[in-house]
């Protein structure tokens, strides 16, 4: 990771931490950043989850609207590796698509790839995994979004 992007990661976690009342509350993180790609990252919380009667002592999995949220975020965010000017410009979602692989029963961890980024749309690809405590990893969710990219250039 380049020294630019590092500091990029930096920003932003700043700016979750202190600006951001709904992705701090979640307990965002960002993990990697580097050019065309972006890490982010949800903690499993009790107050995520679904709570599922008759389950037993199963270990209750994350409600589908976190690896959403998770999967929107990274999405849009990973187009600031792309801007001119990443502090001044920004993203809003157009169009969001996610498909659900498995149930999230642990941390959750994001990775955007840009498959494409024009000069006011952009297009990304994410994929969730979920961490358990006992260390298995496994892909969660796949999602798409579509962007609209406000330039500053
Ligand atoms: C903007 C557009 C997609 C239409 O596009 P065009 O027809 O090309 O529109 P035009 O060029 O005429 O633009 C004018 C309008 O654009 C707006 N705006 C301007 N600058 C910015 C800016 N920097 N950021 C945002 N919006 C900006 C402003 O309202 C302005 O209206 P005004 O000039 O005040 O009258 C519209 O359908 C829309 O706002 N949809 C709702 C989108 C939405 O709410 N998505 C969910 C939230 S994203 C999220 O939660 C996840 C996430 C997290 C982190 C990162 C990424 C994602």
């Amino acid at each position: 990771m380049s020294e630019s992007f590092e500091q990029m990661g930096a920003i932003l976690q700043t700016h979750i931490d202190t600006d951001h009342e709904f992705l701090s509350w979640l307990g965002t993180t960002v993990e990697h950043v580097d050019y065309g790609e972006m890490t982010m990252a949800i903690p499993y919380d009790e107050k995520l989850t679904n709570t599922r009667p008759g389950r037993g002592d199963h270990r209750p999995d994350i409600h589908g609207g976190v690896a959403a949220t998770l999967i929107d975020t990274v999405g849009g965010l990973v187009f600031h590796t792309d801007f001119d000017k990443p502090t001044e410009s920004g993203a809003a979602t157009i169009n969001l698509n996610v498909n659900y692989l498995r149930p999230a029963t642990g941390d959750l961890e994001a990775t955007a790839t840009i498959v494409r980024a024009g000069q006011s749309v952009g297009v990304s690809e994410i994929t969730v995994e979920s961490t358990t405590p006992d260390g298995e990893t496994t892909e969660v969710a796949t999602g798409q979004g579509s962007y609209r990219l406000f330039r500053v250039d």
